[in-house]
């Protein structure tokens, strides 16, 4: 194929953890970032930004998307061509909802396709995954559905879990932001071997359990001592949330990525009345949030 002189890609918001499979799971949902890049003749780089908290993200070469497309070029030794690009927002930054996994995703994707797919889908996931530290987040958002990804040490297996239709993430959204390095900062660097167990047990529970909808699992199986008991004092009113969204009648709640956005899981007789709860239980709280059950994304990262 030949080089092309603009490509959209569009690129999925991402909950990576699900509670115990902490850096190895995530599943794409129905929520996008869109990435305009078109090739300059002349002039410099240019980055535009459109949707909600546009202003936050950087628009010179540090912008992360931006450090992506470069990074695919310094793989395959060419100089990156000069490209405006065109943001539109959808994915909130920095709330957990793997809005790093779509610029990282996008970028590369972006400058395969000008490229004429010179590299394999495969390939551009080892680089995805190697920019972003581990998986959970940038593969759903590039191969979509709920990925579980596991490495022998050079190469990575992934599979793909499947995922009852009956069960639906209820995601609620905060004002404030939580960034990654800092959620990943209160982690302990060592684990007991019982806390170790827990979970293996429990992602094997969360595994079936999303698989036939069996509510009994969900239950038990969207549980977590790797991450979620240190982090959970960075998230007002967790708890509280927690609470609510039971009581409401969700299987349970999970911190959605590194936080702070939380997700519940629940059939969708209940769905929601659990948005509700928690939506109520964050004003409570004096935070602002927005709350809202999606679906699961099947198709990951689409250019066009
Ligand atoms: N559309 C984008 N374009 C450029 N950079 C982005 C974009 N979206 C996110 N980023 C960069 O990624 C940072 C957020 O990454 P971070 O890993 O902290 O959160 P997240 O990816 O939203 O959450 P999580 O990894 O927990 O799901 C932003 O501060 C910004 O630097
Ligand atoms: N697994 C990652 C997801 C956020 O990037 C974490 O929880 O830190």
């Amino acid at each position: 194929m030949s080089v092309v002189s603009g490509v959209t890609v569009t690129v999925p918001a991402t909950t990576a953890n699900l509670g115990p499979g902490f850096d190895c799971i995530g599943a794409a949902l129905k929520l996008y970032n869109e990435f305009k890049f078109t090739r300059l003749e002349e002039g410099g780089l240019t980055i535009h930004v459109t949707g909600t908290e546009a202003e936050r993200v950087q628009t010179d070469e540090s912008n992360l998307l931006y450090q992506a497309f470069v990074k695919f070029y310094q793989h395959i030794e060419q100089t990156p061509p000069t490209v405006k690009i065109e943001i539109k927002l959808g994915v909130p930054l920095a709330r957990g909802l793997g809005s790093s996994a779509t610029a990282i995703v996008g970028g590369l994707v972006a400058a395969n396709q000008l490229e004429g797919t010179t590299l394999s889908q495969a390939q551009v996931m080892e680089l995805a995954i190697a920019m972003e530290g581990h998986p959970d987040n940038v593969v759903p958002a590039l191969l979509g559905g709920c990925r579980l990804a596991a490495t022998s040490g050079a190469a990575w297996e992934i599979c793909d879990v499947p995922w009852h239709k009956d069960v639906v993430p209820v995601v609620a959204i905060p004002n404030f932001e939580l960034s990654t390095s800092e959620a990943r900062g209160v982690l302990p660097t060592e684990v007991s071997r019982a806390d170790a167990i827990f979970n293996t047990a429990h992602l094997g529970l969360l595994l079936r359990g999303l698989e036939t909808g069996n509510g009994q699992w969900l239950k038990t199986a969207l549980q977590d001592k790797l991450h979620q008991p240190y982090r959970k004092a960075l998230i007002p009113g967790y708890d509280a949330l927690n609470i609510a969204a039971v009581s409401a009648g969700a299987y349970g709640m999970v911190i959605s990525g590194a936080g702070p956005t939380l997700l519940a899981l629940a059939d969708k007789l209940h769905s929601e009345a659990v948005e509700a709860a928690m939506l109520a239980a964050w004003q409570e709280e004096g935070i602002t949030a927005e709350v809202r059950s999606l679906s699961l994304d099947t198709q990951g990262a689409k250019s066009f």
